[in-house]
């Protein structure tokens, strides 16, 4: 799958809240899954850093996506746990999103995800998740 497709899937598939967070696909594939999002205002909490809550649903989009690149396709799936730890506050000019399926079995598939702002590099928060298909 390339990444015009799982753009496309996002774009026709995610709720328009989510949508709002102006995710990117920027790559796709077996290894890993990448999304991108613009720091806005519109997405900051009180004292000008990233709110939890957008960054909880960039790495859970972004392991969904991931699920896609894993299997070569689109796959239907529906999150069944997802954890975050934020480790430092999010700021910057974007947030990049690296996600990887860790292990697909026949009825579930465990992900983790990355999330790092640009241009500092430095990782602001980890997710992983598990979904059932
Ligand atoms: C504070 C702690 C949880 C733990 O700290 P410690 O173990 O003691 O770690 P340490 O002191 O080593 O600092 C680590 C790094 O943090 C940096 N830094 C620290 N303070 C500030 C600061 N004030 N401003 C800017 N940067 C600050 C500090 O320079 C360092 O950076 P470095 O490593 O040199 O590059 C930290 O991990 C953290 O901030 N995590 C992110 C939490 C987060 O963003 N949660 C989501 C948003 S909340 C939400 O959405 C809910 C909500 C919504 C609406 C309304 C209300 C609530």
């Amino acid at each position: 799958m390339d990444v015009s497709t799982a753009q496309d899937f996002l774009d026709r598939n995610f709720a328009p809240w989510v949508l709002a967070l102006s995710p990117t696909v920027t790559e796709i594939g077996p290894a890993r899954t990448v999304l991108r999002i613009p720091v806005t205002p519109a997405i900051n909490r009180t004292g000008g850093i990233v709110s939890g809550q957008a960054l909880a649903a960039l790495a859970d989009t972004a392991m969904v996506m991931a699920c896609g690149g894993h299997f070569g396709e689109m796959v239907p799936v529906g999150t069944v746990t997802l954890d975050t730890q934020f480790l430092r506050p999010g700021s910057g000019d974007a947030l990049r999103a690296e996600a990887e399926v860790t292990r697909a079995g026949r009825s579930m598939v465990f992900t983790r995800c990355t999330i790092v702002a640009e241009p500092s590099d430095k990782a602001v928060a980890l997710a992983t998740a598990t979904f059932a298909r």
